[in-house]
């Protein structure tokens, strides 16, 4: 479970994430929507301690993840602009991470084959198309088996049988009881597969709850998302 109770960042006095509280649960996908700017990732890095928020928590299993003992075991994330070395092979990248978390070697190929990478796993990542990066960095975060997933616009770059492929780990990963959170700016897609949402305005929470009660007399997710959000973004970018 993911818990974050209001959670303040100011960058040069202004706030990007102004007292944003929510919960994503266990067994369910959960969907975290908002427009440019309006807060996701200072929201995600701070959940995932990369950065320190100047008030309120973000926990992971009741636990701050610089307090988490085995970080990867317990939390796996796809955050934007992480990317592998270019010059290794995708296998390397993988065996890197997993080694400095004292994961099986055979998890690589485990991750590798959920990845659908395993005929590529040899080439260097330079060589990688952007879905095939995407499908390698959703398979690292896939590498400790964790509690908790953590993707920022997951299928970014995917082809269709990419994105159904995203869809279904997802909803099977919330069907084993476990914690998924997932940042997008697709409606549709995110309509598709979340169970819960929560929509951030100018860092701040506008709307929190199951994805039937949000949609709710606007007819789509797109409609309320709109309608929530009135054209905001950062912070006074009204
Ligand atoms: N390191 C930083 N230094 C200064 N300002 C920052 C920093 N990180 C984020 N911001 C500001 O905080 C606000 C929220 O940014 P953030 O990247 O969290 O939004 P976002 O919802 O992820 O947007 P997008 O959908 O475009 O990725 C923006 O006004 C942004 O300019």
């Amino acid at each position: 479970m993911i818990e974050v109770t209001r959670l303040t960042k100011r960058y040069g006095g202004k706030p990007a994430v102004d007292g944003v509280g929510f919960t994503a649960r266990q067994g369910r996908v959960t969907g975290f929507l908002g427009p440019n700017g309006a807060g996701k990732s200072t929201t995600l890095r701070l959940l995932l301690g990369l950065d320190r928020p100047d008030d309120g928590t973000a926990l992971i299993g009741g636990r701050r993840y610089r307090d988490l003992r085995h970080p990867l075991r317990t939390v796996g994330a796809l955050l934007d602009g992480a990317g592998p070395v270019p010059g290794r092979r995708g296998v390397d990248h993988l065996a890197w991470i997993a080694q400095s978390n004292r994961i099986p070697r055979r998890r690589v190929h485990e991750v590798l084959d959920l990845a659908g990478l395993s005929d590529v796993a040899g080439r260097r990542v330079k060589g990688y198309s952007l879905g095939m990066r995407q499908r390698l960095g959703i398979a690292a975060a896939l590498l400790g088996d964790p509690e908790v997933l953590v993707l920022d616009e997951p299928v970014n770059g995917l082809d269709p049988d990419g994105i159904r492929w995203v869809r279904n780990l997802l909803r099977g990963y919330a069907a084993s009881g476990r914690t998924v959170l997932l940042s997008s700016h697709l409606m549709a897609e995110t309509a598709g597969t979340a169970d819960d949402v929560v929509v951030i305005a100018g860092g701040r929470v506008a709307a929190h709850g199951p994805l039937d009660e949000i949609s709710a007399g606007h007819g789509s997710l797109e409609s309320a998302f709109f309608a929530l959000t009135g054209g905001r973004g950062a912070l006074g970018g009204w």
